[in-house]
């Protein structure tokens, strides 16, 4: 079936049946060239762009995490009455990937984090089409679903997040010999060989592999999973499964970011404290069902490293992946950089489609440094929902500009950029540590590390707000501005 951005239609006769029950419930026939849904919360008010302009521009959105929803939901404040929204997602439910180790050692159940986009996003009067993109064809600006429809775009935001790619890695991922909290339904199978761990005890390897970019979701996979081990069964049950940490970061607490204050020194007293044994500057070559095998480098002084490798026994591994991303953009020329991320300027527009946009994991961002082994740069929620409004507001200068001049091809110089701040919050049971780095790259206003009980709380205000975010609708990053300020980050440091 094909579809145009701008063409009215009678909604739920042009849609097959698989898509049908992702549209809004009250049903509503909307005559020729009248926009989707109406903008204006009041349908009466006549002022209301929506009714008057019969050329509305289609934004479609892809991807059902915190940077597609977020995008979505700034698009709905911002570009109300300019835009019809659609959010296309393979996943059917919003899933708050934040609290997935949480699941691995059952403080949450999988409906605890997840929140149904095809009841929530209609009542936002975004459209949500529970389906996979196959293909993009930016010069007919026409997406393929894996539901056999066709779509058009006027403007296209891309927030697929990340590839998995445990496939660089021998005996890595789900079905092979390590368990992963990247994905809930990982995190739910984690949770089984957790408990399996329990009934037959052994060595444990957690870590974050050459080229990983999300280092924060290992430490606290650790930590968590050695206050579960206690839980269970007390100091026997941690001595019977002593944990190895591997990463391939230069130093504990680096996280991709040269480190975040003292983030070296505290991650390192408490692995000493919980006797938590680290291997930095690692590869994995392979894993099997009994070892993990690696290379790392040893600091020898002068900036000079010792190669050596070593078999850690293990019974149970959680090994962080590389991300890269999808194989479906890296067909599109100029799209992508080698692994699929896609190449944007400091607009988070495409280097090379300027109605095209990326936010979130799905961005190409450059590393902060070349470390010994490769590592990335992590891109965390709000630094996420930054780039959703950056890209947002961008579009809206675009859309000024065009109907302005009355020329759809023509592009203005764009001047919003994403607020790069770094802030992770980890729990480690009953502690936990907050990581902020504002701006990411360095030089930064706030580069520290907080530790303590005040991170498992925070962590559990941020679950909380999230998800009501997500059902709410609402944009503004307030959880992370009063916490920020909380912690004495002056609002004026433009957080
Ligand atoms: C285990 C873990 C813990 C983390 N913890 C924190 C934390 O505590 N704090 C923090 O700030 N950040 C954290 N992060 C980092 C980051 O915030 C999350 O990874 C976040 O989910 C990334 O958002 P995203 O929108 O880029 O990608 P995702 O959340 O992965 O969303 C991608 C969406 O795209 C959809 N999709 C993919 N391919 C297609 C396709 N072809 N067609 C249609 N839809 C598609 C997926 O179904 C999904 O809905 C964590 C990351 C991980 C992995």
């Amino acid at each position: 079936m094909f579809w145009t951005p701008n063409e009215g239609l009678l909604v739920r006769a042009w849609y097959p049946a698989s898509t049908q029950r992702a549209q809004p419930r009250n049903k509503r026939v909307i005559a020729q060239n009248q926009p989707l849904f109406m903008a204006s919360p009041n349908p009466k008010n006549d002022e209301s762009p929506a009714l008057k302009d019969t050329k509305r521009k289609r934004l479609v959105v892809v991807g059902g995490g915190i940077g597609g929803l977020s995008s979505a939901y700034d698009a709905n404040h911002l570009l109300r009455g300019e835009v019809d929204i659609v959010v296309v997602s393979e996943r059917e439910s919003f899933q708050f990937t934040p609290s997935n180790p949480w699941i691995a050692t059952h403080q949450r159940k999988p409906q605890d984090i997840s929140l149904s986009l095809t009841k929530i996003l209609p009542r936002h009067n975004i459209e949500f089409i529970n389906s996979a993109v196959t293909q993009l064809n930016p010069k007919r600006q026409q997406l393929a679903l894996s539901n056999g429809d066709k779509m058009e775009y006027d403007f296209l935001i891309i927030a697929t997040g990340p590839r998995l790619a445990f496939e660089e890695i021998p005996g890595t991922g789900p079905g092979k010999y390590t368990a992963s909290v990247c994905t809930t339904p990982h995190a739910c199978e984690a949770a089984e060989a957790v408990d399996s761990l329990t009934k037959a005890p052994g060595p444990v390897v957690i870590g974050a592999v050459q080229g990983a970019s999300c280092f924060g979701p290992a430490y606290e996979f650790a930590l968590l999973l050695h206050h579960e081990l206690g839980k269970r069964g007390g100091a026997k049950l941690q001595e019977q499964c002593p944990i190895q940490f591997v990463t391939s970061e230069p130093y504990v607490g680096h996280l991709g970011l040269k480190g975040a204050g003292e983030s070296q020194k505290i991650l390192e007293n408490i692995f000493i404290k919980k006797g938590i044994e680290w291997f930095t500057n690692c590869k994995v070559d392979k894993v099997t069902k009994e070892s993990v095998s690696i290379e790392y480098l040893e600091d020898v002084g002068d900036g000079k490293h010792s190669k050596h490798s070593k078999t850690i026994k293990s019974k149970f591994n959680m090994l962080i992946p590389a991300f890269r991303g999808m194989e479906i953009w890296k067909s599109v020329p100029g799209l992508t950089d080698a692994e699929g991320m896609i190449q944007v300027n400091d607009y988070q527009q495409s280097v090379k489609y300027p109605n095209i946009f990326a936010v979130g994991i799905a961005a190409h961002m450059d590393s902060i440094e070349a470390t010994p082994v490769p590592t990335g740069v992590p891109k965390t929620g709000y630094m996420i929902e930054s780039m959703g409004t950056a890209t947002v507001k961008n579009i809206q200068a675009i859309i000024k500009h065009q109907q302005k001049h009355g020329a759809e091809d023509q592009y203005p110089e764009l001047h919003t950029k994403a607020l790069l701040n770094g802030v992770c919050i980890t729990d480690f049971g009953n502690e936990g540590a907050i990581f902020l780095t504002l701006p990411q790259l360095p030089p930064r206003r706030t580069d520290i590390t907080i530790d303590g009980k005040v991170a498992t709380l925070a962590k559990i205000a941020f679950e909380k707000y999230f998800l009501h975010k997500i059902e709410s609708g609402d944009t503004d990053p307030y959880y992370e501005k009063y916490m920020l300020h909380l912690i004495g980050v002056d609002r004026t440091q433009n957080i």
